[in-house]
């Protein structure tokens, strides 16, 4: 068993000096559990008391290329020497750019220092363009922290979403006003008629329809292949802004992340994570034609931190990695081993599961049958086993989300010797969970982390 009392110690301490003992929701995994991070390398993660764990989290999928890759580090720290904000533009600024457009096909881009503020700036954008104000989403796509897009996430699980033909958009947190709730229509992913029928009805007043082009925030579920040429024809027919927040997917799933993946352009596309390999850098990327809706004095757009050279200077690294080595291809190759292994632990244990996803970022439902479509397949699938087996690979060294609807992402630092030790923990903790029976009664952990 894990030995963790200096860990214990400073979580307790944290939690005197910080709600929850966190600084975002999302970490909170109870008072038992609840990780401090020492420092990380490669594929590792340590906590206080040197216990190292095989990390699939990084960092809710930004680290890429590994923990403190040399590279990033050794460009951040170079160019950081000489300053890292001067309320103008830099050249650290423009080579990034230069990557983002020669990687993806976008025409501009404007940066910015999360996800959050990347999809709130490209609605603000998408509105002023279109001059109507409705936006659709679609149920268990998580967009960021602010107030527009908070509704039906996957933290807003326990409420009643309506029936699939009739959804209700669920507010996802206390604090958010009731008049946001009139600008928003939440779909169930993958539904064609229920798209369809919506923007025939309301096109005059929907501004855009915002997709994870997977369904990177409820279990890694794929689109039909159908589904976004779709979406991109429809909003081409109804003057639409068609947005994708590839802020997982986004130099991830492929170089030109989800647009090159699936062969779907976007008019605007978000990216974050992946793009500077864990230092805070976000971008919103598009059409000249929309992008230069922002205009000083009538569109605004701004923020001090924007295209400051610790995010630049490690986008401009990151990308430059991604672009001309194999490291995509080796976090891929680490994602296929663990998605048949997985798979195959899953199967001899006589547990039906569905693996979904990307090899770079994937998911797997348990006690399910059949190919998941949507967030309301995710929750009919049991969450408290998958929590239950997280837990007990934790134990033993191997970090991934103790929920499914959270993906495991890979990195170029997953070797094969590491994905093996991967999978012979995951067979012990998957034998020992079931040796143990399956837990009885609604689990704690529905609510862990969100
Ligand atoms: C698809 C997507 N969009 C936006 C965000 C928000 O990004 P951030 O946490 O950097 O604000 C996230 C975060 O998980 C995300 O997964
Ligand atoms: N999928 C949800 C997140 O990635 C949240 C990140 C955070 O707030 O730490």
């Amino acid at each position: 068993m894990r030995q963790w009392p200096k860990t214990r110690a400073r979580f307790l301490r944290a939690k005197e000096v910080m709600p929850w003992g966190v600084t975002s929701n999302f970490r909170y995994w109870g008072d038992d559990q609840t990780i401090v991070v020492s420092r990380g390398e490669g594929p590792y993660i340590y906590d206080l008391d040197g216990n190292r764990y095989i990390d699939y989290r990084l960092g809710y999928g930004p680290v890429i290329l590994g923990h403190g890759h040399p590279a990033v580090v050794e460009r951040v720290s170079q160019a950081i020497r000489d300053g890292v904000i001067f309320a103008a533009t830099t050249e650290w600024e423009i080579r990034a750019a230069e990557r983002i457009i020669r990687m993806t096909g976008v025409d501009m881009v404007r940066f910015s220092n999360s996800g959050t503020e990347a999809t709130m700036h490209a609605l603000r954008i998408a509105r002023a363009y279109t001059g109507r104000e409705k936006v659709i989403k679609f149920e268990g796509q998580y967009h960021g922290h602010h107030d527009y897009l908070l509704f039906s996430t996957a933290m807003a699980l326990r409420q009643p979403m309506g029936s699939r033909r009739h959804p209700i958009p669920v507010v996802a947190s206390s604090g958010i006003p009731r008049v946001i709730a009139d600008l928003i229509i939440t779909l169930p992913f993958n539904d064609f008629e229920a798209v369809e029928r919506t923007v025939k009805a309301k096109w005059g007043d929907i501004a855009a329809i915002i997709v994870e082009p997977m369904l990177g925030n409820s279990a890694a579920i794929m689109p039909h292949p159908e589904f976004l040429p779709f979406l991109r024809r429809l909003c081409d027919e109804y003057g639409i802004v068609l947005i994708f927040d590839e802020v997982k997917t986004g130099f991830r799933i492929a170089r030109g992340g989800a647009q090159e993946f699936f062969g779907v352009r976007a008019d605007l596309v978000t990216y974050a994570k992946a793009m500077g390999n864990g230092f805070p850098i976000s971008a919103i990327g598009g059409k000249r034609e929309i992008m230069m809706t922002i205009e000083p004095g009538a569109v605004a757009h701004a923020g001090t931190y924007n295209g400051n050279v610790v995010g630049t200077a490690a986008a401009d690294a990151t990308l430059e990695i991604l672009e001309t080595t194999d490291a995509l291809e080796r976090a891929a190759q680490a994602g296929e081993r663990l998605m048949k292994g997985i798979s195959e632990i899953l199967t001899e244990a006589g547990i039906p599961h569905a693996v979904s996803g990307h090899p770079n970022m994937f998911s797997f439902l348990l006690n399910f049958e059949g190919t998941p479509r949507d967030h309301r397949d995710t929750m009919s699938s049991d969450i408290e086993l998958y929590a239950e087996i997280g837990l007990a690979c934790y134990e033993r060294g191997v970090m991934f989300e103790v929920d499914p609807r959270e993906p495991w992402f890979t990195s170029a630092a997953h070797t094969p010797e590491v994905v093996d030790e991967t999978l012979n923990r995951f067979a012990d903790a998957v034998r020992a969970v079931l040796r143990k029976g399956k837990p009885v009664g609604p689990a704690e952990v529905t609510s862990v982390g969100k």
